[in-house]
């Protein structure tokens, strides 16, 4: 089933004491499952924010973030529980082993094959001798694998990452992209992330350029069937 994420005429801004911060003002984008998006641009203009509006995780001051499947308005409720989530501050929880953070999404839904799944997971990102360690016995490059399987490991409908491979090596990076262009062409989910990395950026479907408050289409890649598909 094919399901979208509609933005329209999205105002955004935050007011502390007296200053005020605007980050974009009527902005219009269409997402769709299946699809990837980059969105690049300078530090400071909205990447992050942005994204958090899409994922349905926060409300913008004015407009309206639309989630439907096949042409059907859905609550944005529905958006969060079918999205994987991947942050810059990973939010894994510090009690845990690697295993037990990649599987308690699936447990919490009483899934008895969690662990053999996350175990799966583990092992994809390259991190089948890490699963008993918790996080901070782990690099910031091993927890942001940790998180990249976490988010993958309910098979979401649509991925959000903020700077995915921030904390990677160049080869880890490479390797861990594409991990999630493979597993998101492969079950059609949609793909938006947010980088610094052009090299990144341009592996995606559409690159999304935020700057001056507006966000334009800057390149529209042609699809590409992965040979050699890692997922
Ligand atoms: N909750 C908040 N309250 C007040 N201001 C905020 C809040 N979140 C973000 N901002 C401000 O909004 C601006 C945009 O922040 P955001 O993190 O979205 O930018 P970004 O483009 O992702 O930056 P970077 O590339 O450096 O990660 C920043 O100036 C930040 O200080």
């Amino acid at each position: 089933m094919s399901s979208s994420i509609h933005l329209k005429q999205i105002d955004h801004r935050f007011t502390l004491a007296k200053q005020q911060v605007s980050l974009f003002e009527d902005l219009n984008i269409e997402l769709h499952s299946g699809q990837s998006y980059a969105i690049v641009g300078p530090s400071g203009v909205g990447k992050s924010s942005l994204l958090l509006l899409m994922a349905g995780l926060e409300p913008p001051v004015s407009g309206e973030v639309q989630f439907q499947k096949s042409g059907k308005p859905q609550l944005l409720k529905s958006l969060r529980q079918i999205s994987g989530f991947i942050f810059q501050q990973f939010h894994l929880l510090p009690e845990l082993d690697a295993l037990n953070n990649v599987a308690l999404p699936l447990k919490l839904k009483g899934d008895k094959r969690a662990l053999t799944t996350a175990e799966l997971w583990l092992d994809k990102v390259g991190l089948a001798e890490r699963m008993y360690h918790k996080p901070q016995q782990l690099s910031g490059g091993e927890q942001q694998r940790v998180a990249i399987a976490r988010a993958f490991v309910m098979q979401p409908q649509f991925i959000f990452a903020d700077e995915p491979t921030g904390n990677l090596d160049e080869k880890t990076a490479q390797h861990i992209a594409q991990l999630m262009f493979d597993c998101c062409q492969q079950s059609g989910a949609g793909l938006v992330l947010v980088t610094h990395s052009m090299e990144l950026a341009q592996q995606a479907d559409t690159l999304l350029q935020l700057g001056q408050g507006k966000l334009t289409v800057k390149a529209r890649n042609q699809a590409t069937s992965r040979v050699g598909a890692l997922c």
